[in-house]
């Protein structure tokens, strides 16, 4: 669906450069909710920009649905981007319009017949249920009302994508929750290909099922929400991940494992086999269930005073059964 292929992008100002993204390679797929996140300056606005030639990328190629948007002339590429929906994180609504014009402005744009303009921001209005809003202003929403809007008028010339730049950023933990639930649907109900820029691990958990991780401009890991949840690979990643998990130093004795449960392993009382199998006391430090997408991981925190080979034997053990095992301390 989206196909990026060793994408850079360097900003020039006067003799300074800064080189925002680095040979970027990633591939979206039709019906994705797919993440971008990596902490502040680490090139995700430049990337999601640079998908639909808002920013202009220094090399590279971008297909969406296999046309190399790179390739296009002006007019071509503004015909392609009517098929590319954007929100923003301050909402970019018209605020001379009132909620009816800000949704129908797409619309008048390509010309469209008064009569389906009607029908269709009517619809659209009741799909974010603001129907009793459609004569009111901007400046008389709430944030999360504004963002609804902004997601209407993305969703009015039918989009086959929608880019979503830090959308709810602005918003409050509940309206978040109900903004991304809405996106949610949309995927479902239109089979909307979303591609979302965070720095929120919490986005990514509650809607996306891939995700890509950028810092310093690079992509440095890319997987399913799951897999990358369960498993990061690297120090970043751990950041976004595990940053709620730091335990007090006083705890820090014997050895200290972190534990993902996943895939059925969650229901096997692996801590009991553990103490009898290798005849060692297991102190639970931490733990709690965290759901991606609704699918529950288990989060374990133990200590054990055991040595470093008993300590090899038991991750083993662990990993053989579906449990990834972090050391924290040995
Ligand atoms: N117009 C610009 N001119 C020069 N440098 C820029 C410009 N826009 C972004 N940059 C630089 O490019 C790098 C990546 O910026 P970008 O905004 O893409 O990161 P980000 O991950 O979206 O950050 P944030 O989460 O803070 O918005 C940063 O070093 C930034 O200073």
């Amino acid at each position: 669906m989206i196909k990026i292929k060793n994408l850079s992008k360097i900003y020039t100002n006067g003799r300074n450069q800064v080189v925002a993204l680095k040979d970027i390679s990633l591939n979206i797929n039709q019906g994705d909710i797919y993440g971008i996140i990596g902490l502040s300056g680490a090139g995700k606005s430049s990337l999601i920009r640079c998908i639909n030639r808002l920013e202009e990328p220094t090399s590279g190629d971008i297909f969406v649905n296999s046309i190399n948007l790179m390739t296009l002339k002006n007019s071509e590429l503004r015909n392609a981007r009517k098929k590319i929906g954007m929100i923003f994180q301050n909402f970019n609504l018209l605020h001379s319009k009132n909620v009816f014009e800000n949704i129908a402005f797409p619309l008048r744009l390509v010309k469209t017949p008064k009569k389906i303009i009607k029908e269709k921001v009517n619809h659209l209005l009741e799909l974010v249920e603001l129907s009793d809003k459609a004569h009111v202003y901007p400046s008389q929403l709430s944030g999360g009302q504004k963002q609804r809007v902004g997601i209407a008028r993305a969703l009015a010339n039918e989009p086959d994508v929608l880019l979503c730049d830090e959308a709810t950023s602005a918003l409050d933990p509940k309206t978040t929750k109900q903004i991304l639930t809405l996106l949610k649907n949309i995927n479902k109900e239109f089979g909307l290909t979303i591609v979302v820029i965070t720095h929120e691990m919490e986005v990514i958990k509650e809607i996306c099922n891939r995700v890509a991780i950028l810092e310093g401009g690079c992509l440095i890991e890319e997987g399913s929400t799951i897999d990358i949840f369960s498993k990061p690979g690297n120090s970043v990643t751990k950041h976004f991940v595990d940053h709620d998990q730091a335990l007090p130093k006083q705890y820090m004795k014997g050895k200290v494992l972190n534990l993902s449960f996943t895939k059925g392993s969650a229901d096997k009382p692996l801590i009991s086999k553990i103490t009898k199998k290798f005849d060692v006391d297991v102190n639970i430090l931490s733990g709690k269930i965290e759901y991606i997408q609704e699918k529950p991981i288990g989060k374990l925190t133990i200590q054990m005073n055991v040595d470093c080979h008993k300590l090899l034997d038991i991750i083993s053990f662990l990993e053989k059964n579906n449990v990834k095992a972090e050391v924290l301390k040995q």
